[in-house]
């Protein structure tokens, strides 16, 4: 038995529902993320299986004990080890193990050495590791984290996706999280489900929802931004796909250049679309004509509404 099963799923917030014929499966052992669009349903749906808010229709079946990493991360007035026994307590660990499981997962998140400190004197980052510690060291069946990096800086946000993404390796059970970026889910994720306006339009292992995107509308938030009109169809493509080469077959013109840390992001102009690509040596500019190649993408049909233009 699969230790989450949801079956044509409906939840509702008041009279509204949000959240549609929904089916979805967390196997033991494994890390399902959801990632979509603002207002998509993501913390609705996590709501539903953690039993916060009731299942308007179909079935959830869970085979085992959950616990919820909500968003905000609310620690009681004491030690950040006291916070963590404290829901052992309440999850039923035997006092004499307490100790040493809080100590075990807060090393686990590399915040073993706040565990004496009171938790109302940790910075935002301090309390978010706190937070996910104290949800790893239950060891739930099914784990629920909400947004578990939100409101952090990138950099403190990449280390504790990675120790997270570690952490959870680790673990037995499943987890379901809800992530911000691409970036999260590619780190934590063994498989994704990508959500919007409350459906399922795209799930399976992050690398091949990538390679092969369902729908133009899911290539598009997955990150390929450049766009060309091929008849009545529209070939979409991603940075890695576009490279400027003076012996490529299109040309092109350069609308913009973006430095960025891992090089110059360029903005192409074609005939029938816009490019973007990677390019690592100073000196081009805006207006330069250019000739590019194409080394991937994807195609769908839809090229007459496509605007080519994001
Ligand atoms: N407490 C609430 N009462 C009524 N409607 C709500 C409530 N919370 C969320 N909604 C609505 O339900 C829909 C789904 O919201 P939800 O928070 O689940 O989306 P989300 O994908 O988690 O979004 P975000 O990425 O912005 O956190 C949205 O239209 C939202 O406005």
């Amino acid at each position: 038995m699969s230790l989450l099963t949801l079956q044509d799923v409906a939840v509702r917030r008041g009279r509204r529902e949000v959240v549609h014929d929904l089916s979805l499966v967390v196997e033991r052992g494994e890390t399902v993320a959801v990632l979509g669009p603002n207002g998509a349903g993501k913390s609705t749906l996590l709501e539903a299986v953690g039993g916060v808010l009731p299942v308007a229709g179909g079935t959830r079946t869970i085979d085992g004990r959950v616990a919820s990493v909500l968003q905000t991360p609310g620690l009681a007035r004491r030690s950040v080890r006291a916070n963590v026994q404290l829901a052992l307590a309440w999850w039923g660990v035997p006092r004499g193990q307490r100790r040493a499981r809080a100590m075990e997962a807060l090393e686990q998140l590399r915040a073993g050495h706040l565990s004496e400190r009171p938790a109302d004197s940790l910075s935002g980052g301090e309390r978010r590791r706190v937070h996910v510690a104290r949800g790893l060291a239950l060891r739930p069946d099914l784990l629920l984290l909400d947004e578990p990096f939100a409101g952090l800086d990138p950099e403190a946000r990449a280390a504790l996706c990675e120790d997270t993404s570690s952490a959870l390796r680790e673990g037995a059970g499943g987890v379901l999280v809800v992530v911000h970026d691409r970036a999260e889910a590619w780190a934590l994720a063994d498989r994704l489900v990508v959500l919007m306006d409350g459906r399922t339009v795209a799930a399976g292992p992050p690398a091949e929802l990538l390679a092969a995107p369902p729908s133009a509308e899911v290539a598009r938030f997955l990150g390929y931004d450049g766009e060309l009109r091929r008849g009545d169809q529209v070939l979409l493509t991603r940075l890695p796909h576009v490279v400027l080469d003076p012996a490529g077959d299109l040309d092109a013109t350069v609308v913009r250049t973006l430095p960025q840390q891992d090089g110059i992001r360029v903005e192409l102009r074609l005939a029938d679309g816009v490019l973007r690509a990677w390019h690592h040596e100073p000196g081009l500019r805006a207006g330069d004509d250019v000739r590019v190649r194409l080394i991937g993408g994807v195609t769908f049909p839809g090229g007459e509404e496509a605007s080519g233009e994001r």
